[in-house]
């Protein structure tokens, strides 16, 4: 079977050979940041999130001094209009994938996610959720275009580079999307000064 040449899952699957991460711009464009962004506020003003969790059901502790976002998990068969456009963009960068790089995602899950003033995510390994079918993370950045460096919520990725730690410090401008492999990248979000939205997820084997 042929398969057509997608240049921009082709950087992203290089990045992941080379580094194990890769940043996207305009992964999503304005107009879809704009949709989910309506949409996060419109259910998160409903009270529909909930305060994360660390650690998976079985093991449910909420901890604030390790974590203070807002989520709501997104549900694929029952999505509406904007999300379930979402997952189509989703669901062929994951095909891609399977066909050219024999990762075997299987599953996925997608949250929305809202820092509210002052949260912050403590450094951690996202397989620390006693999950290891997690095999990549994928961040979304739905904030408003104008994003301020100042209003902190970075991204901050622990590589290691020649036995070295670095740090590399990613801004959640929109349209952003980050990846990650889950297993091997540990990573931060510095304390926000305003609110910060995203829809954060997991694409999974098993
Ligand atoms: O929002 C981000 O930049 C990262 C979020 C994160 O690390 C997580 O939800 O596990
Ligand atoms: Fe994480």
């Amino acid at each position: 079977m042929e398969i057509l040449e997608n240049v921009l899952y082709e950087k992203i699957i290089s990045d992941l050979l080379e580094k194990k991460y890769s940043v996207v711009e305009d992964f999503f464009d304005l107009a879809e940041v704009l949709q989910l962004r309506n949409s996060l506020l419109g259910k998160y003003e409903e009270d529909n999130f909930k305060k994360a969790a660390i650690g998976n059901r079985t093991n449910e502790i909420i901890a604030k001094s390790i974590r203070g976002d807002f989520i709501l998990w997104l549900n694929e068969a029952q999505a509406e209009e904007t999300e379930k456009a979402f997952f189509t963009k989703i669901n062929d960068f994951v095909d891609y994938l399977n066909k050219t790089c024999f990762l075997g995602i299987l599953h996925k899950e997608f949250h929305y996610a809202l820092y509210p003033e002052g949260t912050f995510y403590k450094r951690h390994l996202d397989t620390f959720q006693n999950d290891d079918r997690r095999k990549l993370s994928l961040v979304c950045y739905l904030n408003e275009q104008d994003w301020q460096p100042e209003y902190g919520g970075e991204l901050v990725i622990y590589t290691n580079e020649d036995g070295k730690e670095v740090e590399k410090v990613i801004y959640p401008f929109p349209g952003r999307v980050v990846i990650f492999e889950s297993q091997v990248l540990e990573h931060e979000v510095k304390p926000v000064k305003t609110e910060r939205l995203s829809i954060t997820g997991w694409l999974k084997t098993r």
